[in-house]
């Protein structure tokens, strides 16, 4: 923690000094993975950095209304994330599944679509592909139900494991009338129809919102920039805040930013920041 960090775009200097002046009609909106979360090797061991949910429970009661948005079930990020009863996350949105399923803290309901029926035809077709493919060994497949998710992250070279199965498995998704969504080593094959982007303009809208700090790390977070740009070109303003990795950029999503921060420990440094200053 110590002093805000100056957005390097106008847009976005107009963005956090709009949060900062009306924080009650201002929402955060957060990614989970690789934002509030460090990317470790295994999916199931992914939790929030340590300074995450204080500096989350210090703002969120300063302002409309938190989300976090993700790729993820929605019941997965709140276990994960330790937001059931979280102090000061009373109430605290989970857009989960990017936007299809959704858990609100103050009544913790959780909804949850039927899975699309070409996703039990791609858990049925998918290994054979990836034996036929001679997938490269640590490859493997993360079974989210709405969803399946095939990482490369384990294997000996990641990046090459990436390249030759991006366009099989996104041929595979496609023949049932599905979506490939490519992310840091994972392809996802998943629903088309929602993004963050849909998700997160349709909780502004619900909320009332006014100023928006969006924050992501990943390909998957680049309609949920969009939207935020959209929003601006209206004349609501907004800050996008790309949590970069410097072994790992997302080179598009940090071109786009109007703040880097350096993975969830920036991200909770920039959040415990705001809500000194608010
Ligand atoms: O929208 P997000 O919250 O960023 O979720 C996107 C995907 O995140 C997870 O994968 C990523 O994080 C893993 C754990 O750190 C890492 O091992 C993997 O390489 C990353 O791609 C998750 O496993 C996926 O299901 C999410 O879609």
């Amino acid at each position: 923690m110590g002093t805000l960090p100056v957005p390097v775009t106008a847009a976005g200097r107009t963005g956090l000094d709009a949060l900062l002046a009306h924080p009650s009609h201002s929402v955060v909106a957060l990614d989970f993975d690789g934002t509030l979360a460090p990317i470790v090797a295994d999916p199931t061991e992914s939790r929030p950095h340590p300074a995450v949910l204080p500096a989350l429970a210090r703002l969120a009661p300063q302002l409309r209304a938190v989300a976090v948005i993700t790729g993820r079930p929605a019941e997965t990020a709140v276990a994960y994330g330790g937001f059931e009863g979280a102090a000061g996350l009373e109430h605290l949105t989970v857009l989960g599944a990017y936007g299809a399923e959704r858990w609100d803290a103050a009544t913790a309901r959780l909804s949850s679509p039927p899975p699309h029926p070409g996703i039990d035809r791609v858990r049925a077709e998918l290994p054979d592909l990836l034996r036929r493919l001679e997938a490269p060994q640590g490859t493997w497949t993360e079974d989210k139900g709405y969803a399946l998710a095939v990482h490369t992250r384990r294997a000996a070279d990641p990046a090459r494991a990436y390249r030759w199965l991006r366009e099989p498995l996104a041929d595979l998704a496609a023949r049932h009338e599905l979506h490939l969504e490519p992310g840091r080593f994972v392809l996802e094959i998943r629903p088309a129809g929602m993004d963050k982007g849909t998700a997160l303009t349709a909780f502004l809208a619900e909320c009332g919102a006014g100023p928006v700090l969006y924050a992501g790390d990943d390909l998957g977070d680049i309609p949920a920039f969009e939207a935020v740009e959209r929003r601006r070109a209206a004349g609501e303003p907004g800050l996008l805040v790309c949590s970069t990795d410097p072994g790992e950029e997302v080179t598009e999503l940090s071109r786009r930013a109007d703040l880097t921060v350096v993975g969830p420990d920036g991200v909770a440094d920039l959040l415990a920041d705001i809500a000194a200053r608010i």
